[in-house]
């Protein structure tokens, strides 16, 4: 089944030659980058070390659980992907962003659509433009949608359709692992309960691919505009160059994901769970910057429900407490984010059934700088 489309129009997706540009033009511009400071959240950083999950530790769950409570986010290792696969998946994504714009704008996104190459769909709700070119894949049209691209379905086509569908196979065991210690952490139990959960969790598997030219002035734009992720969770496989940043309260600061180790994914907690799992895990705003020396690429590999399928606070994250979010379709999810964007708001307070009482990091939408202007 396809993600749910968020489409409305898309402003900013006419192809703009990074190659050719010495400066950032104003179109690309953005204010307010560094009103919070950025602080070191590589591994081993004194204050704001992102956590470490090793799938193969005993002790996996409980790291799971305290890194989603209190971060949202955190790198796994251990997920048994073999890091040659990911160095073929990171080749073939920098070669197909290198073909000729005619023949990638071939696949451009068209309007109300999901899929396609150009700007991912949030781009549409900010008044500038990113540093970046995207591609939204699914595993189930993956072929049909890189054909565009390459419509004589040669070698290089053959070659990289057989790298994402291997790498798709790769991730969904390790997908279903870790959704395995979700559902431990939350103490659900019961094979039938958990396997049901596991299957709908992952139900919808949708590929973005993200390319970063480097840039002459990094620090006066941004690669992927400050966002949560909108499904359960997702993991990102990003080339050796670093570019993520989360934002963090209290004092708020934006942690970058810098000396990732090779090979580890980081994983992300999206709006969605945040509800199934009332507020207990936290989805976390945020953002991909560029860099002077080096083009980055990663792709994101997000998991959610099928776009109608109902998410309400599961039972077990209850307990005897009241349900702090209504119930939402993914479907519906997008509306509200789409609403949220228009007045400035949070899509999830807008589902909150207790505005203003979460501990969500991201919650404060209208607080951070780039998003309101
Ligand atoms: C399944 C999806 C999640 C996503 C919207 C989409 O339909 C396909 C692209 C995804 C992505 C990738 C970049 C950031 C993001 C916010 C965006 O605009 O497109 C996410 C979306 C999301 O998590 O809501
Ligand atoms: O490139 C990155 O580090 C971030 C990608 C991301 O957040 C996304 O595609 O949703
Ligand atoms: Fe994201």
């Amino acid at each position: 089944m396809s993600a749910p489309s968020q489409l409305s129009k898309h402003p900013h997706n006419n192809y703009f030659d990074f190659g050719a540009a010495r400066q950032v033009p104003e179109t690309h511009t953005w204010e307010g980058l560094y009103e919070h400071p950025l602080v070191d959240g590589g591994v081993g950083a004194a204050e704001d070390a992102v956590p470490v999950v090793d799938l193969r530790d005993p002790h996996a769950a409980e790291a799971v659980a305290r890194a989603s409570e209190q971060w949202g986010t955190f790198l796994l290792e251990g997920h048994g992907i073999p890091s040659e696969l990911l160095a073929r998946v990171e080749a073939g994504i920098a070669s197909m962003f290198a073909l000729p714009a005619s023949e990638k704008m071939r696949a451009a996104r068209q309007d109300g659509q999901s899929h396609g190459y150009g700007l991912p769909p949030i781009a549409s709700y900010f008044p500038k433009t990113t540093r970046s070119e995207g591609y939204t894949l699914s595993p189930a049209n993956l072929r049909a949608e890189l054909r565009k691209m390459w419509p004589d379905a040669g070698e290089d086509y053959r070659h990289f359709c057989d790298v994402m569908e291997e790498f798709h196979r790769q991730m969904r065991l390790a997908s279903d692992k870790l959704t395995v210690l979700f559902l431990a952490a939350l103490g659900v139990a019961g094979v039938e309960a958990e396997r049901k959960i596991v299957d709908t969790m992952s139900e919808t598997v949708t590929m973005h691919l993200n390319w970063y030219p480097k840039c002459p002035d990094p620090k006066r734009t941004l690669g992927l505009a400050t966002h949560t992720d909108s499904g359960f969770f997702t993991f990102v496989m990003q080339s050796h160059v670093s570019g993520m940043q989360l934002f963090r309260r209290g004092p708020d600061r934006w942690p970058g994901l810098v000396g990732v180790p090779p090979g580890a994914l980081i994983v992300n907690i999206s709006d969605l769970f945040q509800i199934l799992t009332n507020g207990r895990f936290c989805s976390t705003y945020h953002r991909a910057v560029v860099n002077r020396d080096s083009t980055r690429v990663s792709v994101a590999y997000h998991l959610g429900p099928p776009a109608g399928v109902k998410v309400a606070p599961l039972r077990e994250a209850v307990g005897c407490g009241k349900p702090a979010y209504r119930t939402v379709t993914w479907r519906e999810y997008f509306l509200v984010r789409k609403e949220a964007f228009a007045t400035g708001g949070s899509a999830l307070q807008m589902v909150s059934l207790s505005p203003g009482d979460h501990k969500n990091h991201g919650d404060g939408a209208d607080q951070i700088s780039e998003i309101s202007s």
